[in-house]
Formats: C-alpha cells, structure tokens, sequence
C-alpha cells in the first residue's frame, strides 16, 4: 500500500487539484499533511515494531508513527541509530540528540499515522541475542565435562599408587 502510494505521489498534486474532500481521502495516506488533516490511522504498538530494518523501517516518536524506510541512506545520523530505535518509544532518544527545527519538519514527510499509546509496553523487553554460551577456547562442551570426571579420578589414582609404591620400599 505505501509502496503504491510513494508510486504515485508524483501525480498527486496534478490529480487531486480542485477534487472533493472524500475524492482525497480515497488517495490514502499519500501526503503527510493530507493524513494530518484527515482521520490518521491508529496503529498498534506491536504491527509497528514488526517493521524494524534497513529495507523497513518504522519509529515512534512523540506519539506519532514514522516509515523512515526511504530515509536511511540519508539520515545524517546514519542508519544504525535509526535502527536502534525500532520496537520502542524513540521520543527520548530523538529528543537527547536535539535534532534541529529542518529535522523536525523533515518529519512530515515519513509520517504514517498515530501510535496507540496504550499498547506501547513501559519497559523494552529484551530479547537475548540467538548464539552459543560463550566459550572462548572454543572447545566442546562434553569435553570439559569428561575432563571434570577424569581429572579428580586420575589424582586419586596417582595418590594410591604413590602411597601403595612407598609402602613397598
Ligand atoms: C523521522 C525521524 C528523524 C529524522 C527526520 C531525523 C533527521 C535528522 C537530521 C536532519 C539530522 C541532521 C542534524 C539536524 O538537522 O538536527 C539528524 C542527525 C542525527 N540524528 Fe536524526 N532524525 C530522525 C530520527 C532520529 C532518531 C530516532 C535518532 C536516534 C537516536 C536519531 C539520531 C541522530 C543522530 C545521532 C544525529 C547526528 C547528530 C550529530 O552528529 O550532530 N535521529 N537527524
């Protein structure tokens, strides 16, 4: 839908001169302003953050949802802090930054809708990164583990035959 949107975007302005209010509104979200003035869409926090890479890109930010999809070659901040905004309320972080009054009317331009506030949970929950316990020589686990067994095992035996030989002599 966005996608067919950003396709015809360049026509819109020819197309919709002069056309009724509900003539517009059936164009959908294709301008910003256009959404600002009518009914903006509600999204729900958890569709939001399923958009959350390089290739799809949404953020919240001051209560309002953002696609900054087409924007993450060009975000002077890079696309990594961008990125680390995803799943969460990114106002605090687009705050600390003290973006400039041209970032913010830059905004209008990504502008999708609004967040459902109550569906934004208070605290990120952190998911652990998908990899192996960290083990730095690398070698197998079993192996540590026999070794815990054997080494005890090999000591006591070691002593016993230490002591069995001396008593001989
Ligand atoms: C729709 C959202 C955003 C827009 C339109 C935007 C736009 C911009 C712009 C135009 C700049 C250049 C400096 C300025 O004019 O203030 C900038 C810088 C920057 N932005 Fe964003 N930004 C957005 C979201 C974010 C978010 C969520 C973060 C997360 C921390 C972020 C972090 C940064 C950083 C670190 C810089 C570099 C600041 C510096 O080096 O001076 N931005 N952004």
């Amino acid at each position: 839908m966005i996608s067919n949107v950003r396709e015809q975007g360049n026509n819109y302005h020819s197309r919709t001169k002069g056309q009724p209010r509900e003539f517009l509104q059936s164009w959908g979200p294709i301008c910003s302003k256009e959404i600002m003035a009518s009914d903006p869409k509600i999204h729900l926090f958890e569709e939001v953050a399923k958009h959350n890479e390089v290739k799809d890109c949404w953020l919240i930010i001051n209560g309002k949802v953002y696609d900054v999809t087409p924007f993450m070659d060009d975000h002077p901040g890079g696309d990594e802090v961008l990125l680390a905004a995803v799943g969460k309320d990114a106002t605090n972080d687009f705050e600390d930054v003290g973006h400039s009054d041209s970032a913010r009317e830059m905004m209008d331009k990504y502008y999708i809708g609004e967040i459902d506030m109550a569906t934004v949970p208070l605290k990120r929950v952190y998911v652990p990164p998908k990899q192996a316990a960290y083990n730095p020589d690398k070698t197998p686990e079993f192996v540590i583990k026999i070794l815990q067994f054997l080494v005890p095992l090999l000591i006591l035996g070691l002593a016993f035959g230490v002591r069995h030989y001396t008593k001989e002599k």
